[in-house]
Order: structure tokens, then sequence, then C-alpha cells
């Protein structure tokens, strides 16, 4: 960071001028203050129906008066990052969780999706030899909107589960009513965690030095981890040439690594929005980057109106029925000052349909003169129900989704900015295929997600390793 190199957001700052992480305390703005509330006067999808609507106003005070989780001024240096991946200089990665559980708050849990996405950053960065900017969905991402309200099982009915910031994943009618205790517990687990990972991120852990140690765990036993090994040892190889030349810059000694969510319960990120006393404007400072999802980015919609307010990065995913013209009105709303890295578009179509769909809209946008980031997420529109019941993608066709996304980049002279994907440290058995193949027969051996399936670390390291080929090519 700034979670990253909090420290070195603050240790470089010229002598006069406010700390950049310095946010005012949003004291006046109570959750009926007006000035940033504009979306509650529009109509808001897939927010939780409180039972108790007082319980819920006591919670979102006490969250109005804690303190920030990032700062503002690291939701800049995000925005200047993603404007050199809108630009072409950079490339995002960005993953993690489909859902964070509360449940899952280890050290051990996080050490493993850091070094998962450390891995794949090293790989992309060595083999494509292109900056990689490093956003995990993580430290927030506990909200999930769903396709039906209810779920059925078994002949019994019940609201469908929402995230753990909202309702429990039990099959339970007690479980699945939201709760607004649950986000309170959503905030101190995103502090919990954004502690971790700044810690991992700026104590050496990230240090490029440690290229082998993130693999150790791994590399015996899978194809993948091997493969990686061997370029491992190319990177050791150039550190310690770079040192014996007398080069080894401090980039090398922490990473730069920021946390972004869907921005889904308005109620709560709106009682984590500060204004930041620098420039009087107003910031999520839930996450240095959130985004609004394909079910909640109704252009006269609450969510639009919300991330308009804000001044942190934004991205919208935009799934096959986004037309070029909506695309266009996103612009003029989130992005009015065309500022590279404001935006962020990502696409989420299907293997089956982003080679037809993508085209019109890239044109358009480009035509318009806007610089957005481009960003391919390959899992949303690849998900299928398996004879045993478990969702899950194949593995060929997130990667099939990707090569639809270089193509199309590449034929229209644009830049295929980065991928954003549902992935974990862990050895779960998810998605199938891959180099260590995940059979449909394997699902139920380890299939752990909250919600929807992710790759596991073996399938994430083969994606980053081929998009860095495709990168390469292009
Ligand atoms: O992660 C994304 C969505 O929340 C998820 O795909 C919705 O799943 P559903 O279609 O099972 O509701
Ligand atoms: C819900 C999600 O995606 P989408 O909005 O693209 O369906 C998600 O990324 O968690």
């Amino acid at each position: 960071m700034a979670v990253v190199s909090m420290c070195g957001t603050a240790a470089g700052r010229p002598t006069g001028t406010p700390y950049a992480g310095h946010v005012t305390v949003n004291a006046d703005s109570s959750i009926s203050d007006p000035t940033w509330n504009t979306w509650r006067d529009l109509p808001a999808a897939q927010q939780p129906d409180y039972p108790d609507p007082a319980a819920l106003r006591a919670v979102l005070k006490e969250l109005e008066g804690y303190p920030p989780l990032v700062f503002a001024g690291e939701a800049d240096q995000l925005r200047q990052r993603l404007g050199a991946v809108a630009r072409g200089e950079a490339f995002l990665l960005q993953g993690g969780d489909c859902a964070e559980a509360f449940d899952q708050i280890t050290a051990e849990q996080i050490r493993a999706k850091l070094k998962t996405l450390l891995q794949m950053s090293a790989v992309l960065t060595y083999a494509a030899a292109v900056p990689v900017v490093k956003v995990g969905r993580i430290a927030g991402q506990y909200s999930k909107p769903r396709s039906r309200p209810d779920e059925t099982r078994d002949g019994v009915t019940l609201p469908s589960y929402r995230g753990d910031s909202v309702n429990g994943a039990d099959f339970t009618a007690a479980a699945r009513v939201p709760d607004p205790e649950r986000l309170r517990r959503m905030y101190h687990s995103s502090a919990a965690t954004l502690n971790l990972v700044r810690g991992f991120t700026t104590g050496g852990y990230a240090d490029l030095r440690q290229v082998h140690a993130w693999n150790q765990d791994f590399v015996r036993n899978s194809a993948s981890g091997q493969r990686y090994e061997a370029l491992a040892r190319e990177i050791d190889n150039a550190l310690n040439f770079m040192k014996a030349c007398g080069a080894d810059p401090a980039e090398f000694h922490s990473v730069e690594f920021y946390a972004s969510h869907e921005a889904l319960l308005l109620d709560y990120e709106t009682a984590l929005s500060r204004v930041d006393s620098r420039t009087g404007t107003l910031y999520d400072v839930s996450a240095h980057m959130v985004w609004i999802g394909e079910r909640t980015r109704q252009l006269d919609g609450a969510h639009i109106e919300f991330a308009s307010r804000i001044r942190n990065p934004v991205g919208i995913k935009l799934g096959p029925g986004t037309t070029p013209e909506e695309a266009l009105s996103y612009i003029e709303r989130l992005d009015p000052e065309r500022e590279p890295g404001r935006l962020t578009f990502i696409t989420r179509y299907g293997a089956d349909r982003i080679r037809d769909l993508l085209p019109g809209l890239v044109e358009k946008v480009t035509a318009s003169g806007a610089q957005v980031a481009w960003v391919c997420d390959p899992m949303h529109g690849n998900t299928f129900e398996a004879a045993s019941g478990h969702k899950t993608r194949r593995f060929d066709d997130v990667l099939d989704e990707v090569k639809g996304f270089f193509e199309v980049h590449r034929s229209l002279g644009t830049h295929p900015g980065g991928i954003h994907v549902e992935l974990t440290g862990d050895d779960v058995t998810e998605c199938v295929g891959g180099g260590d193949e995940i059979f449909v027969d394997d699902l139920h051996q380890r299939y752990e997600t909250a919600c929807d399936p992710r790759l596991n670390r073996s399938q994430s390291l083969d994606l980053a390793f081929l998009v860095a080929e495709m990168y390469r090519a292009q």
C-alpha cells in the first residue's frame, strides 16, 4: 500500500504539504447528510432488507466514526498507477476470493493469497517485461450480488446468501436474516486483513529476493511450480547481476499492493466515506479502489450515483448486454475530466462472445477520446453447473476469453490493460482443467468457496505464464 508503502507515502511528502493520508473524520456528514447521499433518492439494487432499521442506523453511526481503512493519498497513488495502465504503460493484476469469509481470516490464508498474487506478478513482470499494478480483491470483498433473491433446497426456500457482510451461508432461516452487526464485523475483518497485508508487503516478505521462498511449499509436486522455479532462478541471476553493478533499488524490497472490493452495500460504503481535507472531496476509505458490479450498474441507479461522488479509482463490470452508448454515458458520469486511471472497464462477456462484442465497445470509447483502462474478467461469463451440482468454470474457457481480449485489442491497436480473476492460494478443486488438471469428478474434494469457483494456485500460475506469453506477443 501504500498498503503498501504507507511509509513511503508519508515519508516522501514535501514539507508544508498536508500528509497525503490525511482525511477529515466525516463528523458532520451523518448518514442523512444530503451532500454525500444523493444516491439515497435513487433505486438501489441488491440491498439487504434489514428487519430492524434502528439497529442498522446504530451500526452505521458507529462506523462513521471509525478510522479510515485506507488513506485518500493512497487511493490517489493507485489512480496514478491505473493511469499508466490506461496509457498502455503498465498491466493490472486484480485478484482474490469471489467472497471473503469471516472464518477464513487466518495468517495462513492471507499469506497464501498474497503469495499467489506475488508469484503471478513476478511471472508477468519478468516474462512480459511490463510493470504490474497489484490489486487484491481483499480486505472488504464480503458482499455478493445474487441472481435470485431466494434459494430452494429439498423443497425448502430461504433467502439467498449475500455474503458474510449481510447474512450467514448456513441453510437455516435464522442464518439467512440480514444482520447489521455483520457490517461492524466486515470493518474489523477488513482492518485485520489489511494490517497483515501491510506487514507482508513492506516487512521483507515481498522482497524480490524471496521469489524462491514464495514457491517453497509448491515446487516439488506441481508442474506450474517447477516452471515458476526456473523463472525464479532467472530473476535471481538478474538481481545478482544488478547488485554486482551497484543497483539495488528500494522497489526490489517491498511492493505496492492495493485493496479493492465491489461497492455493493451503499450504507456501508457511505459510512466509510470521508472528506479529504486537502481537496474537500469525498473518498471511500474502505478500499483504494471499488468497482460497481454487472447487476448494479444501472445508469439511473444509486450505485453509479455513489461512484460519481467519490474520488477513488472506480471500476465497472460490463457484461455482454452493455451497449457502446452506455459505456460512453459511464464515462460522462464517472470521468467527466477524462483522467486516465479514474475509470476501469472490466469486461466479463464469456469466451464465446468477447470476440464479437468487445470490438464495438472499444472502438466507440476510443473514438470518444476517453482513456479508460481495459481489463478482462474471464471468470464471470464462463460459469456453469456441473452434473454434481457444483458451480464451476473451465480453465480453457477462462484462457480463451483472455485470448479473445488480447486479439481484439491487438486488432484495434489498443492496450489490453489487465486481468481481474477470482483465485485463492489454497489447493482447492473448484475450476476444472489447468496443467495439474482438475476433473469434474474431483470438484467435491476441496470445494470451499463461499460463492463462485476460484482458480487454485497452480491454475493461477498457469494463467500468469500464458498471459505473459500473450502480452509479449502483443
Ligand atoms: O460473484 C458474482 C456473483 O455474486 C455471483 O456470480 C452470483 O451468483 P448467482 O448467480 O449464483 O447468484
Ligand atoms: C459479482 C461479481 O461480478 P459481476 O458483477 O461481474 O457479476 C464479482 O466480481 O464478484
